[in-house]
């Protein structure tokens, strides 16, 4: 067996080569040779003890083969073991030592190097070299470090210089920059008052690099590459006398080089090499550039330093414009704030981010907020930076922390309540990382798997009545969303520390068996939903989030912070939760193109989960108080308050006023006050409850109706009821000036206009007493029993068919309900099918007051997608257009295609 381990990882480091560190676990081999990974773990630690393998001592612990390894590293290596992966790999770099200086030269720029050290060494005098790449990629650093391994080479002898010169310093003076490249001789132009060697004379057998060369004009360029395949060139002002230089060439630009350089002047340059962005290089290389800059900082300030583990995060993710110099000076930049700002004569420096430079700050709303004296943001040692190069999956990276923190807190025997709140810690620098690293993103699919992850939370939290909040969730959404991209990584660490998981899970079940089961239920649905199949660490991270939720209480305010972007309102309200210790604000987060009717739709459902609220106070940045105002009045019968242009600061302040208890109406005015901004507040009682009646027919027949009910609702009832235009609500819909005057609980007539959010009453359910559930709940409110059945008995009197019909039209009502009732009848003999007694009398009167709007020219003449449904019910519509035209010559009118329609959606709900 032993031997077969030793042949499989033999195989295994000629197949993937050992950079793929990932397939040298005792896991994997296990899993292909199909023995368990204790076996596979024996034989290869009997192996390490004879000398044939090497073990890097990490989690997981990596095996090679040492024959193997020292072929790569082309030396024989002594060691066996190794701390970490970073300290295993840099025994190959040795042989690279000019290059070891710049990070990724063993990597992402480890073909850069190669086709540098061909150019330099290419006999005799080396190939002209051309180094393309964004600003800050190391272009000069690479140049200068080919000179010095040149030299250590023997290629370019020690004594001879290394010539730079920056094009763009010239770009104002092209001449200068010709005479200072080729020299000039005394009287060339005005000012060659002495002879000038020029550069290329000085870098005579040594390097010269031409940095920034799309400023060089296209004359140099002409006598360049005339230098380039001569070896000679004339001085400024004397075209007799050649002079010979052997200097090696090294250009460098930003620029592409085909639209910057003469095409003559680039074929003569054989090599060019692509140094790629910061962003393009793998999360490691930024961790070592990070380790490199700050322990520069430590050694110049005398310090050691620690950098927060946001900070950390942020120099992981932010996308440096000035890559890796931008991102260098920025380190520079918090470690002069946080010397200038340290009062302390501590030998350690702390680094938070707030010692960032503000326009790093600037893109992440709640990070000011987090300054030295918040314990929880853990302080990262340079020398761990240093030393944990090997793993830069950011997720196994929060999983190692949790179980290093979990048994360290083990051995020292600390309560349970104490190891919580250190693990709920690290689990919050991590979901900090990830809305910061998601503040730009939303993809269609996350949206979706967001959705439900909502869903799930919002059934087992209901189930099990506890409370928290909707950021919570968006936050353990996105962490699941991140635990699904991955998952085999996670997979992998998880299977490789299975004793230790159990450990916590079983702590976890003892101590909090009533949130184990909570979050177990939460992994079951999102298993069952969503097929993703979170391992232990997940399940107890979940439980641990639920450990200190409390018990569903309703508040009688609620507070939302509504912004655009990804996760800006949830990073506020997350932020100031934690800041107020206190669960006070919910974030909802908007697209940026979304419609204050949708903004106010997805409030309303949100809304729902709550109950018993009496105060409602929105914090909004979007400036369109006025909108969101109007749309929230007929929505709720709370006080309203919205607060304009919301920021972490201000939502602060809103927050403390209202864990103090303060007024809101005392709040909004100091808040006014203080920050210059606008707010609105809608108190509920001022708001008078009204029932709108209309009619389509026109504005006398909502009148009618209008009188009738005012007469049979008790007036007690505190609620009015106006006529109002039927055309105005259709085309203002839930923006109608109607509803900022008033707080319109529902709207009685004879068409629906259709109104967002607002129960309509259809007046022939009045007349059946059927239906009208909104209108009987809103008067038993105020009413006793009796006065109820006093009240329906007067509404059967008022809403008779005749009385209504007599209502409703000019013309005269008894004869008008014969005519319409011959047409009915025709037309369910034609289609020899009866209608309800209650369908029969709302058509009545539907009919009726069609007649009538035909008579006065109001008929509607269009509905949407009269086609199709034409097509459809085509019998329909033959039957009908036959039954009316008795009507049709007696009152000298003609029903379109669409009112045809309109009568079809009695038949449609009766008859389906
Ligand atoms: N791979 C690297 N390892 C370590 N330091 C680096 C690396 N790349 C760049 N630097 C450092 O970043 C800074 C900017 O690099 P450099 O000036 O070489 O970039 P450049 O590409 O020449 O920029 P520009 O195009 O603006 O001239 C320097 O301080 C350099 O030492």
């Amino acid at each position: 067996m032993q031997d077969t381990i030793y042949k499989e990882l033999e195989k295994r480091c000629l197949e993937y080569g050992i950079k793929e560190a990932d397939c040298f676990t005792a896991l994997k081999i296990a899993a292909d040779l199909n023995v368990s990974r204790n076996t596979v773990s024996q034989y290869l630690n009997e192996l390490v003890k004879q000398g044939k393998v090497i073990k890097i001592n990490t989690r997981p612990v990596y095996f090679y083969t040492k024959k193997e390894v020292e072929q790569v590293f082309q030396k024989t290596i002594d060691t066996v073991i190794f701390d970490s992966l970073d300290e295993f790999f840099s025994l190959g770099e040795k042989d690279t030592k000019n290059f070891a200086k710049l990070i990724g030269s063993n990597d992402s720029l480890r073909s850069v190097v190669e086709q540098c050290k061909a150019a330099i060494s290419y006999p005799d005098h080396g190939l002209p070299l051309l180094i393309h790449g964004p600003t800050g990629t190391g272009k000069s650093m690479i140049a200068s470090l080919l000179y010095e391994f040149a030299v250590d080479q023997g290629i370019i002898e020690k004594d001879k210089p290394f010539v730079s010169v920056n094009c763009s310093e010239y770009a104002n003076n092209p001449e200068l920059l010709t005479s200072n490249l080729f020299g000039h001789v005394k009287g060339a132009f005005t000012d060659a008052k002495e002879d000038n060697l020029g550069l290329i004379a000085v870098a005579d057998g040594g390097l010269l690099f031409l940095d920034e060369v799309h400023c060089l004009p296209a004359e140099c360029q002409e006598k360049l590459f005339f230098f380039m395949d001569k070896g000679m060139y004339h001085q400024l002002g004397d075209n007799e006398n050649w002079l010979y230089s052997h200097c090696r060439i090294v250009f460098a630009t930003t620029e592409d080089p085909q639209d910057v350089l003469l095409k003559t002047l680039l074929r003569r340059i054989p090599i060019m090499v692509n140094v790629p962005s910061l962003k393009d290089r793998p999360l490691i290389e930024k961790q070592q550039l990070l380790y490199s800059v700050f322990n520069e900082e430590a050694i110049r300030l005398q310090k050691n330093i620690e950098i927060s583990n946001l900070v950390y995060q942020v120099f992981m993710d932010f996308h440096f414009s000035g890559n890796v110099g931008g991102m260098k000076n920025a380190i520079k930049a918090a470690c002069a704030s946080a010397f200038l700002n340290d009062q302390s004569s501590k030998d350690t420096l702390g680094i938070y981010v707030r010692d960032l430079p503000d326009y790093i700050l600037e893109t992440f709303p709640s990070i000011q907020l987090k300054g030295g004296d918040d314990t929880r943001d853990i302080m990262i040692p340079l020398s761990k930076l240093k030393g944990s190069f090997g793993n830069s999956n950011m997720l196994v990276q929060l999983y190692h922390r949790l179980l290093v923190r979990f048994e360290k807190n083990q051995q020292e025997n600390i309560p349970f309540a104490m190891l919580v709140s250190d693990l709920k810690s690290i689990v919050q620098n991590y979901t900090d990382y990830l809305l910061y690293k998601n503040r730009y993103r939303k993809k269609v699919s996350e949206n979706y798997l967001l959705k439900i992850l909502d869903k799930i939370y919002s059934i087992v939290i209901n189930k099990y009545s506890i409370t928290i909040s909707n950021n919570e969730i968006n936050i353990y959404a996105n962490m699941i969303n991140e635990y699904a991209k991955n998952v085999i990584d996670a997979k992998m660490w998880v299977s490789s520390n299975t004793t230790e998981i159990d450990k916590v899970l079983e702590l976890l079940e003892n101590h909090a068996p009533r949130e184990f089961v909570i979050a177990r239920e939460i992994v079951d649905n999102v298993e069952l939903n969503l097929d993703v199949e979170l391992d232990n660490l997940m399940l107890s991270i979940l439980t641990i989030s639920l450990i200190s939720l409390e018990k569903m209480e309703s508040s009688a305010t609620v507070a939302v912070i509504l912004c655009h972007g990804y996760s800006t309102a949830s990073s506020i309200a997350n932020a100031c939760n934690r800041l107020l210790d206190a669960y006070v604000f919910d974030g909802i987060d908007m697209e940026l193109t979304v419609t204050t009717e949708k903004i106010v739709k997805q409030l309303n459902e949100y809304l729902k989960r709550k109950t018993g609220f009496k105060e409602l106070i929105l914090l909004v940045d979007m400036g369109s108080l006025e909108d969101i105002y109007k749309q929230m009045k007929p929505i709720t019968d709370c006080n309203i308050s919205i607060i304009n242009n919301v920021n972490t600061k201000l939502a602060l302040q809103v927050g403390e006023d209202l864990v103090k208890g303060k007024s809101t109406i005392m709040m909004l005015q100091e808040i006014e006050d203080t920050f210059t901004i606008s707010t609105k507040y809608i108190e509920a009682k001022e708001r008078q409850k009204v029932i709108l009646t209309i009619c389509a027919t026109g504005f006398g027949a909502a009148k009618k109706i209008s009188e009738l009910l005012y007469d049979s609702i008790p007036k007690k009832v505190p609620v009015t009821i106006i006529p109002y235009d039927y055309q105005s609500l259709i085309e203002n819909g839930i923006n109608d000036p109607v509803f900022l005057k008033y707080d319109v609980v529902m709207i009685v007539g004879t068409l629906d206009p259709r109104v967002d959010t607002l129960p309509f009453i259809p007046v022939e359910n009045l007349v059946m007493n059927n239906d009208i559930d909104t209108l009987n709940n809103l008067i038993s409110e105020y009413t006793s029993v009796e006065e109820m059945k006093a009240f329906q008995s007067k509404l059967m009197k008022n809403f008779t068919l005749l009385n209504i019909v007599n209502h409703l039209t000019i013309l005269n009502a008894e004869k008008l309900i014969d005519d319409v009732e011959d047409v009915v009848v025709d037309i369910e003999k034609r289609l020899n099918s009866e209608l309800s007694m209650i369908t029969k009398a709302g058509l009545y009167v539907h009919l009726s007051c069609l007649i009538e709007r035909l008579i006065l020219r109001n008929e509607v003449s269009y509905i949407e997608h009269q086609e199709e449904k034409l097509k459809k019910y085509s019998k329909f519509v033959e039957v009908c257009q036959e039954a009316l035209s008795v009507v049709e010559s007696r009152y000298s009118v003609e029903v379109p295609e669409a009112e045809i329609l309109l009568i079809q959606n009695y038949f449609k709900t009766d008859l389906d």
